[in-house]
């Protein structure tokens, strides 16, 4: 199992009040998999996203990923974790505006001692042709390919993405849900999608909803359709 989440659960402290941001969260993420993460603004998903990726700490419960239990890591630890396993991915790109395209790819590359080729990485997601321009000369979508590129060059086992497609269109949104089920096939990466995007759902192996910072629903689907199909909502 690669990744395994038991009973986790994780207090927020924010002043005098106390968030519960996971409630006893258990979850069973097989290798090589696409996982959708669905639920209302506040439910706990980007939380959840953290814990597994060692973003963050919980204070209750177990998660183990690529056999390593993370309650048990020492910070550094941790750290070094989630620089080996894990690749990160936002709804706002998150790239260096003052780097081209293949500085900011390189510096995932220099994060890893067993990086991909960089060419190879910007042909797969189809920026070679701009690796000299900057963030600011490129479009949304131009602008997550470079990201997913950064996260993918240190060949992690899981990418983790926090609303890949939520500031992008329809058009250039099932672009890049192509280009994650791309590298899930090609590469065997787990891929974790939080959406706010129901129909996201239909293209993932798993699909689980969250509310109030419990997972309320987890199912499988048996045929995942491609994502030029999914239903854009
Ligand atoms: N750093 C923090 N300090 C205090 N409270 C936090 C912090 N981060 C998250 N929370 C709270 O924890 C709860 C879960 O937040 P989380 O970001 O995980 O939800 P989400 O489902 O990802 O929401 P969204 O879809 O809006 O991104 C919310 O009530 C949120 O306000």
């Amino acid at each position: 199992m690669s990744i395994l989440v038991q009973d986790v659960s994780k207090v927020y402290q924010s002043g005098e009040v106390q968030i519960l941001a996971l409630r006893k969260a258990s979850l069973e993420v097989p290798d090589h998999k696409v996982v959708a993460i669905l639920g209302p603004s506040g439910s706990g998903k980007s939380t959840l996203l953290n814990v597994i990726g060692g973003i963050d700490r919980y204070d209750l419960g177990s998660i183990t990923v690529a056999g390593e239990t993370l309650e048990a890591l020492k910070d550094s630890q941790l750290t070094e974790f989630r620089r080996k396993h894990a690749g990160f991915i936002f709804q706002q790109y998150n790239l260096i505006p003052t780097l081209t395209v293949e500085e900011n790819v390189e510096v995932g590359r220099e994060l890893s001692q067993n990086p991909l080729d960089m060419k190879e990485m910007l042909m797969k997601v189809g920026m070679w042709d701009k690796k000299d321009k900057f963030p600011s000369q490129l479009s949304g979508g131009e602008q997550q390919r470079v990201a997913i590129a950064r996260a993918l060059i240190k060949n992690p086992e899981f990418l983790l993405c926090d609303e890949p497609t939520g500031a992008l269109d329809e058009e250039t949104g099932k672009k890049i849900l192509k280009l994650l089920q791309f590298v899930n096939k090609t590469y065997g990466t787990t891929v974790l999608i939080i959406t706010h995007n129901q129909g996201i759902g239909e293209m993932a192996h798993k699909v689980i909803r969250m509310s109030s910072g419990e997972i309320v629903e987890a199912y499988e689907n048996e045929n995942p359709i491609a994502p030029e199909k999914v239903t854009w909502a």
